[in-house]
């Protein structure tokens, strides 16, 4: 019998995000909810209407919307969005840790163990790639994040920041001037208006990523266990085959308590995913233009 190998998830299921942002930005111009918040930002100069979600979001329109999703302060968003890598990391470590197809245990034979080791690492490598490029992407690139210098290049700048400091010395040494001047977050937390380039959403970038990351791990790691319970229904003959195959190897072997928290770390990740989908949609809804949006996923 052919060894069975964890499925790879179909290339396919990432039309899913394209497919998001079309269904969020489609029903940001027919909701008569969207269309009302638009509607304030149509006191704007007529310019700037086209372009209303993305102002909106400049000019703080989003601090009190109608929706409870269109606000900046949100719950989700201060606690999920903010802080999205810690939630990514942590679900992944919990699959790392608790997933039979990563964990070695004492019961297994030894080249059972070298297999699973292995794919840890494997996984692991596939986090830290993530992590580099949602570092260098979102927070820092020898400088600005790409992110930053992406908006930058693409004429946007500081505005009322720049102002100030063509009239009064902004303190500090040459570099944090800089810093305040050519990173979006260190411009709003001066007061500046972050303006006028093409602003990819930090927002869709991380959260595409790590949807996937972990969507992708825990298909793999999901199917692994399942496959291997199926195996256990088998009985003898799966018994066998697993005896003779250092591959095949599943919860057979498995300490009765770590079922617990193998169920338990796939919800937490599908959780994550699930809630990381939602907040995706709602960026889709009522942040950024459609350009911003497509840009970065
Ligand atoms: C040459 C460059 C090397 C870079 C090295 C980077 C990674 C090393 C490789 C492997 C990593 C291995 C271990 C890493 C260990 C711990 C990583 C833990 C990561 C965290 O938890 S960071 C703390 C939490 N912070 C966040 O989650 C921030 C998430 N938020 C954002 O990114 C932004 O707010 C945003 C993009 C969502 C939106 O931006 P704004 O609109 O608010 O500007
Ligand atoms: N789903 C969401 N919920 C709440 N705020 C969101 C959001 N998506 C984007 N934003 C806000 O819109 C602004 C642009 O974000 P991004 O460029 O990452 O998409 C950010 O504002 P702040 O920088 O003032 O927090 C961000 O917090």
């Amino acid at each position: 019998m052919a060894t069975p190998t964890r499925p790879a998830p179909s290339p396919a299921a990432l039309l899913i995000y394209p497919a998001t942002l079309l269904l969020g930005s489609l029903f940001s111009v027919i909701s008569p909810v969207a269309r009302a918040t638009r509607d304030s930002s149509l006191r704007l100069p007529k310019s700037a209407a086209p372009l209303a979600p993305s102002l909106a979001a400049d000019l703080h329109l989003s601090e009190n919307p109608v929706n409870y999703f269109a606000r900046k302060n949100n719950i989700f968003n201060i606690y999920f969005v903010k802080i999205g890598w810690l939630w990514t990391t942590v679900a992944f470590v919990s699959l790392l840790l608790f997933q039979p197809a990563y964990r070695a245990s004492s019961s297994l034979s030894q080249a059972q163990q070298q297999t699973r080791v292995r794919r840890a690492l494997q996984a692991f490598l596939r986090y830290a790639i993530a992590t580099t490029i949602w570092y260098l992407m979102t927070q820092w690139f020898f400088g600005p994040a790409i992110i930053d210098r992406s908006f930058l290049v693409t004429g946007g700048k500081c505005e009322e920041v720049m102002e100030r400091a063509g009239k009064m010395d902004l303190g500090g040494s040459p570099s944090t001037q800089v810093e305040t001047l050519f990173s979006a977050a260190a411009c709003k937390a001066a007061g500046g208006a972050w303006r006028g380039g093409h602003d990819i959403s930090g927002h869709v970038f991380m959260l595409v990523l790590a949807t996937a990351l972990l969507a992708h791990e825990a298909v793999g790691a999901g199917a692994f266990s399942a496959f291997s319970a199926s195996n256990r229904a088998d009985g003898d003959s799966a018994r066998e085959r697993k005896a003779s195959d250092p591959v095949v190897s599943g919860p057979m072997n498995e300490e009765p308590d770590s079922g617990l928290a193998r169920k338990w770390s796939l919800r937490l990740v599908w959780g994550v995913v699930g809630l990381g989908w939602w907040m995706l949609f709602m960026t889709a809804i009522w942040f950024h233009t459609w350009l911003e949006k497509v840009s970065c996923s």
